[in-house]
């Protein structure tokens, strides 16, 4: 079976994230190519890892008009990578135009929308005028998501088990904001271990610094994917 495991390539160099690359395989993880590496080493690094057998997520978070958010769709779609997103945010017709710019594609790449970040708590998201807990915004974007016929979310893990029970079994809970035991939060509010990820039924984890910033990113793989 392939791993649930998504690594934050958040390096600031193509130079540094293959350093970091060579020594992985496919079976143990996917890739995850965000703002900062996207934005120095371009769509040339993303068809590396790509023709290094990896499945990509292009975490590009596309936020825009629908017309815009559709072509960008287009472009990520054409890199040959597995999972690309939009912000749910958008709204209804922004994820529709999204989902019909992928229909062209023979093997088009999983779409999915970000609801509430993963750094944000009760009092950020109030800041913003939403005024919801962050959980109830969450399933209202969710929601959203599905019925505009996306392929999942990306959440806390917090908020799995209620996402688990009104959406079903297929619909994709890709979840950063994984804390293993021991490890520093940083800038993530709404966290979970690994292994609690596991139980509340998410479909992936998303995992960056914990890895990235360890004295051994291998040993820290091996012990998530176990607990996955
Ligand atoms: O809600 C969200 C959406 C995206 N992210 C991204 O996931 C990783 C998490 O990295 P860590 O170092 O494990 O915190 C990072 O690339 C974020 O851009 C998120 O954290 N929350």
């Amino acid at each position: 079976m392939s791993s649930r495991l998504i690594i934050a390539l958040d390096f600031p160099t193509a130079a540094q994230a293959l350093a970091f690359v060579e020594p992985l395989s496919p079976a143990e993880c996917k890739l995850k190519v965000g703002f900062e590496l996207f934005v120095s080493a371009g769509p040339d690094f993303v068809r590396q890892l790509t023709g290094r057998g990896f499945e990509v997520f292009l975490d590009l978070k596309f936020h825009d008009i629908p017309n815009t958010v559709a072509s960008a769709c287009k472009a990520a779609a054409g890199l040959g990578v597995w999972m690309i997103n939009v912000h749910a945010a958008g709204g209804a017709k922004m994820m529709q135009a999204a989902r019909e710019a992928l229909q062209g594609f023979d093997n088009p790449p999983k779409l999915i929308a970000v609801t509430v970040l993963t750094s944000m708590d009760k009092v950020q998201l109030a800041g913003t005028g939403v005024t919801a807990e962050p959980a109830q915004q969450v399933q209202h974007l969710a929601q959203l998501a599905a019925s505009s016929g996306l392929d999942g979310v990306v959440c806390s893990a917090q908020e799995a088990v209620m996402l688990r029970q009104l959406l079903g079994d297929d619909f994709l809970l890709v979840t950063p904001g994984i804390r293993p035991v021991g490890s520093d939060q940083g800038d993530q509010s709404r966290v979970m271990t690994p292994a609690q990820a596991r139980e509340a039924g998410v479909s992936y984890v998303v995992v960056g610094r914990p890895i990235t910033q360890a004295a051994d990113p291998q040993a820290v793989i091996t012990q998530i994917n176990a607990d996955l």
